[in-house]
């Protein structure tokens, strides 16, 4: 195909949120989608190979959380003949996409992120609300806007390293560097709680020329289908992203049949800690066997126990508002979600101070269905992270734990458990050090004269290291701690909650048990899934330094 020019892709932006305020046009066209789709229920999902549904034998539901008596779909899923096939299918279409020039594949997804802001912003976000429990606003920020800004901003990204080459070249050279996808397939493996990471994490490796094989989860097998469809519609070659859905009984054996395949070339991963241990430790068995063509790339982002410090000197209202959103929005279902706050002894007494504060604002807090509008909290993912939520509740309790709050669930309808504030005297207490993902939320207040021993507690206390937050008006403070917790949190906040980073603004991603660190929405992701070729073409042979214009060294001359 012949070169015509050097095209630059539109200057991008992020998605401008929409607000859903009552009498917006927005409110009422996500109120008719909503409505809608409710007319409907069940959906059915099949997997999809080569572009073509694929039913199976052996099905299951995905079930809403706010009202489990029901489900939003009904999903066949995929056994290991059928991952063989859609494997060797993926990878007999890879030479062509990976042949694809640049601007066209980058079109394609552009376009995706068109049909996401436009066409389906509702049935998406609808999808996100009744399959995942997500409110409005939260379902906007994520199956809308996060998921266009990845789309956008990757197409940005890969435009800046493909333009990336060496600098210097010497007389009658020309050094350029290729940017290979990788050999054989990516397998992405996706959680429930964001449909832009399930995107994404398909997204990402395909742009690169990469072909892609799909596990969504059980939790947002709906939303992520709908994805799915968008990629296809907007031009994704029909084999390039498989998509294979099954249940967690049967995930540990297929994720395991795609982990055991020769061609197995990278892990795209989101989701617990040891979940993506146990994957992490499969791939390197078999890389220290020499069961792959290579060694694999393995990208995973996990879970977290992330803190807010509340220094004496921090501005209190701003302290509790962001404290409150960032624990108890979606639920505290995001790996982000606050889940252990270390007050100042002062700010936490003081009338009027942190607790009080606290308490009156939690009490205001409406939970229930999702797509109820004034419902600021909705449901948990489903039974077991219901019964996961109270049994640490329960564990808090017999450590000794006080419940200034909350502590209390009713599944009778859906799966709601209500804004719990723990207060503990033990610093290393079971709910300190271990993620929830759950709106159960622990504080220990320290003495301020403990103010270094507290940053120890910080650090120290759980094996995460994803986010955190420094409240406080004193410059020093805040230069001192954010030093001394270096390498507690991936992503940092000074006055501002430890959730909700946006693509192109706060790359995201943790490091310690959080994860790979390798930054979702930001530049070096991509770099993870390629394979860069340095090519040298000489012009000239050795004309200028070989003796002669042959093969001797000047330097051997005597
Ligand atoms: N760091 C991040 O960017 C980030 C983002 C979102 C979620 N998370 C983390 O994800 C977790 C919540 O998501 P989740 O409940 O979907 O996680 P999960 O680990 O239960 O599931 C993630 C994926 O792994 C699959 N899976 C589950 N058990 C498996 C097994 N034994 N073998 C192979 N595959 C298996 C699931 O079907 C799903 O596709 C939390 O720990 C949260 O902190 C992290
Ligand atoms: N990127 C999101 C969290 C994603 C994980 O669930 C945030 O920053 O809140």
């Amino acid at each position: 195909m012949s070169t015509l020019g050097l095209f630059t892709p539109p200057v991008v932006q992020n998605e401008p949120l929409r607000h859903y305020a009552p009498g917006s046009p927005e409110r009422a066209g996500l109120q008719s989608v909503l409505t809608k789709m409710q007319q409907s229920l069940p959906f059915e999902v099949p997997c999809i190979v080569n572009g073509k549904p694929v039913k199976s034998s052996s099905t299951a539901t995905q079930v809403i959380p706010h009202d489990h008596a029901k489900h939003l779909c009904t999903y066949h899923e995929a056994d290991e003949s059928l991952l063989n096939s859609a494997i060797s299918d993926a990878l007999a279409a890879k030479k062509e996409w990976e042949s694809m020039p640049w601007n066209d594949r980058a079109a394609i997804f552009l376009k995706a992120a068109e049909l996401v802001s436009g066409k389906y912003r509702y049935e998406i976000m609808a999808a996100t609300m009744l399959g995942q429990g997500k409110n409005a606003w939260q379902a906007e920020i994520d199956a809308a806007a996060e998921l266009v800004d990845f789309l956008r901003f990757g197409v940005h990204y890969v435009e800046e390293i493909y333009k990336t080459q060496p600098p210097r070249n010497a007389a009658g050279v020309w050094n350029r560097t290729e940017y290979r996808p990788l050999e054989g397939f990516v397998f992405a493996v996706t959680p429930f709680n964001f449909t832009a990471i399930g995107g994404n994490l398909c997204f990402v490796p395909a742009i690169l020329g990469n072909v892609v094989v799909w596990k969504p989860s059980p939790g947002a097998v709906y939303a992520n289908y709908i994805t799915h469809k968008i990629f296809l519609e907007a031009g994704v070659p029909p084999s390039v992203i498989q998509f294979l859905p099954c249940t967690n009984d049967t995930a540990p054996s297929f994720v395991a049949k795609a982990l055991s395949h020769p061609s197995f070339a990278g892990l795209h991963f989101t989701g617990s800690t040891h979940v993506f241990r146990s994957l992490y430790k499969e791939i390197a068995i078999r890389t220290g066997e020499g069961k792959y063509k290579g060694y694999p790339r393995v990208v995973g982002e996990t879970g977290g126990k992330n803190w807010h410090l509340v220094h004496e000197s921090a501005e209190v209202k701003n302290a509790v508002n962001q404290s409150v959103r960032a624990a108890f929005e979606y639920q505290g279902q995001k790996c982000s979600a606050l889940s252990r706050v270390y007050v100042s002894s002062y700010l936490w007494n003081k009338q009027g101070g942190f607790k009080d504060l606290l308490l009156a604002e939690i009490k205001k807090i409406k939970v229930g269905s999702p797509i109820e509008w004034e419902n600021f909290m909705g449901p948990v993912a489903g039974k077991p992270a219901y019964t996961k939520s109270l049994s640490y509740i329960q564990k808090a309790k017999d450590e000794g734990g006080e419940i200034l709050c909350g502590g209390t669930g009713d599944d009778s309808k859906g799966y709601y458990v209500q804004p719990t504030v723990i207060l503990t005297k033990d610093p290393k207490s079971l709910t300190m050090r271990e993620e929830i993902f759950g709106p159960v939320l622990t504080i220990y207040v320290y003495e301020d004269t403990d103010f270094e021993k507290t940053l120890d507690l910080i650090d120290e206390t759980s094996e995460y290291g994803l986010t955190g937050s420094i409240f406080t008006s004193t410059r020093s403070v805040l230069i001192h701690a954010s030093h001394r917790l270096i390498n507690a949190a991936g992503n940092i906040y000074y006055n501002e909650k430890c959730t909700g980073a946006v693509v192109g603004q706060q790359p995201f991603g943790g490091s310690r048990a959080s994860g790979t660190c390798d930054k979702a929405g930001s530049g070096s992701i991509f770099g993870r899934f390629l394979s860069a070729r340095s090519v040298k073409e000489n012009f000239v042979g050795l004309e200028g330094e070989g003796v002669d214009g042959g093969w001797g060294y000047p330097s051997n001359l005597v």
